[in-house]
């Protein structure tokens, strides 16, 4: 019978304490399964506090898409995108939009260490109007050479990881985000779903 062992848990302990609560991403109609998985794993590698996503299909994160990191990271789809942005906007997130626009500043001009919220547009139509029309800041990673734009989730890693250092040159990876009896709550739930998966894997004894 599989258990978890005190390193696994300790693990588990660390990445909740670690977690950046306040810096979220929403990938606002992205599609493509590829693009989906590497996101998750990028927020999961940054530990952002919440991914949010909304797709014409309703996709659900799975395994299947995501190589298993959706699990240890607190998501959510959108269904109602006004009262998402109003919601967000009233607990004191700005709403960053990357965007390929003139409108735009270089993303390195943001301070991403107030609270946050990183908007990625679709593959081909780029950030949905409503989340233009709640933007606080508009961000461009500075393109040189002959493609117009990144992959989003290439564009995802360099931004997360910008505030990823801003957040760290200011210790904010240094005390606990979340509060004490979430962090203890999640425990909890991950180590019994850690059981329940490992021992659903391994072969039954006759
Ligand atoms: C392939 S791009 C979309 C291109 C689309 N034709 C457009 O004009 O927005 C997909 C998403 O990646 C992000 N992205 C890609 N390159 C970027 C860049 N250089 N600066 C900011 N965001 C970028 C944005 O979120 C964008 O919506």
């Amino acid at each position: 019978m599989y258990l978890v062992s005190e390193e696994r848990l300790n693990k588990m302990k660390r990445i909740l304490e670690t977690r950046q609560d306040t810096l979220r991403v929403f990938m606002d109609y992205v599609y493509s399964p590829h693009n989906l998985s590497a996101i998750v794993r990028t927020c999961d590698a940054v530990n952002v506090g919440k991914l949010y996503y909304r797709h014409q299909k309703k996709v659900k994160l799975n395994n299947e898409i995501t190589m298993g990191a959706h699990k240890w990271i607190f998501h959510e789809y959108v269904d109602d995108i006004e009262k998402f942005y109003k919601d967000i906007k009233s607990q004191g997130y700005q709403v960053v939009v990357t965007l390929l626009d003139e409108d735009t500043v270089d993303f390195r001009e943001v301070d991403y260490t107030k609270p946050t919220l990183i908007v990625l547009g679709n593959e081909v139509d780029g950030a949905s109007e409503i989340s233009i029309k709640y933007a606080d800041k508009k961000v461009i990673i500075p393109m040189y050479g002959m493609s117009q734009s990144l992959n989003v989730s290439v564009a995802n890693a360099v931004i997360l990881y910008e505030a990823q250092r801003q957040r760290a040159a200011k210790g904010m990876y240094d005390k606990p985000q979340l509060p004490q009896e979430i962090i203890e709550k999640t425990l909890k739930k991950w180590a019994y779903d850690d059981i329940i998966e490992e021992n659903l894997k391994r072969p039954r004894k006759k």
